[in-house]
């Protein structure tokens, strides 16, 4: 999958991902009206609405995107009729042809993540049949277990032709709480994009590993840093946008072939009907204005090479 991505990247000269995380007050009020009017303003309802919603949203971009990455909390939210949404969103974006990561932060014991890397990345086996539950092509993964937390993903990973992101200096403001904490000299961000390295060598695509990380935007200092502690792994790169990551930062997270790193968007692109800027097309045309936030941010992330 990761040579798939990286292709795409290259064919729509896009290192984007759109964030499908659909909460309510974002479904606009038209859309929120029919599934209410048909399941009622229950869980049903809600799950309904934000699948509406996402349908929309892909229909309208999903020819200048490479990727999307759902985040399955926004969908847990609304229990089974909200995870049935997410299985929904990923069936659907993949029949577009789109990549899809899994945003699932997982990672537990060995077992466990046996169990989530089945789920999200692999198979099932029940009686005599194989069966695919969720079939994300990449899923985020959360290092802190360690190595035999990771390893049950990599064996899926190796099986399936999937990727994994793997959490090395998330964009939020604590983040530096644990992760910037200094062991012998060095923050342990580094020591896990060292780890993350290592193993993306034992399953590598053509250019680039299987095996890529999660880095903040927001932290562009220290993107430059793990660029190069990490120089086969793609860099999922969270926190443009909303949270004020800016696309002239960016530039250290690309290696010099201009790959490596694919830039995510999530309320910037699915609420860019209630911004300013895109207020003109109005929340009956919500997609279009999807549509258009997303050529603006592929213009901008382009504009740093
Ligand atoms: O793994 C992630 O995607 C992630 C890691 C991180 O460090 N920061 C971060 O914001 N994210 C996710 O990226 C998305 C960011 O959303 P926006 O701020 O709306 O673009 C959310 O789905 C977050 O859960």
């Amino acid at each position: 999958m990761i040579n798939e991505l990286v292709k795409k990247i290259q064919k729509l000269q896009a290192p984007v991902v759109v964030g499908l995380d659909p909460m309510l007050s974002y479904v606009p009020e038209q859309v929120q009206k029919k599934a209410f009017a048909e399941y009622g303003e229950t869980l049903e309802g809600a799950g309904e609405a934000i699948w509406q919603f996402n349908k929309e949203i892909v229909d309208k971009t999903w020819d200048l995107i490479p990727a999307v990455k759902p985040q399955i909390a926004m969908y847990e939210q609304f229990g089974v009729p909200g995870v049935e949404a997410f299985r929904k969103t990923v069936e659907y974006c993949k029949s577009k042809g789109l990549v899809v990561i899994g945003d699932v932060k997982r990672g537990d014991i060995g077992s466990t993540s046996a169990a989530y890397a089945a789920g999200h990345l692999g198979n099932v086996q029940v009686g005599n049949s194989r069966l695919t539950a969720f079939g994300e092509d990449f899923a985020t993964v959360n290092p802190y277990l360690g190595t035999d937390g990771i390893k049950p993903f990599i064996d899926v990973c190796k099986e399936e032709n999937k990727g994994l992101f793997i959490l090395v200096k998330t964009s939020n403001p604590s983040s530096g709480e644990f992760q910037d904490r200094l062991i012998d000299g060095r923050p342990l961000y580094e020591w896990v994009g060292e780890k993350v390295a290592q193993w993306g060598e034992t399953h590598m695509g053509e250019s680039y590993s299987y095996i890529g990380a999660v880095v903040g935007a927001t932290y562009p200092e220290m993107g430059k840093v793990l660029r190069r502690v990490m120089p086969k792994s793609y860099i999922l790169v969270p926190g443009y946008g909303a949270q004020g990551g800016k696309a002239a930062d960016l530039k250290p997270y690309f290696n010099e072939d201009g790959l490596g790193a694919i830039v995510n968007s999530s309320r910037g692109i699915i609420a860019a009907y209630k911004q300013e800027k895109y207020a003109h097309i109005g929340a009956a045309n919500f997609g279009d204005a999807s549509r258009a936030a997303v050529e603006d941010m592929i213009a901008d992330i382009n504009s740093i090479f």
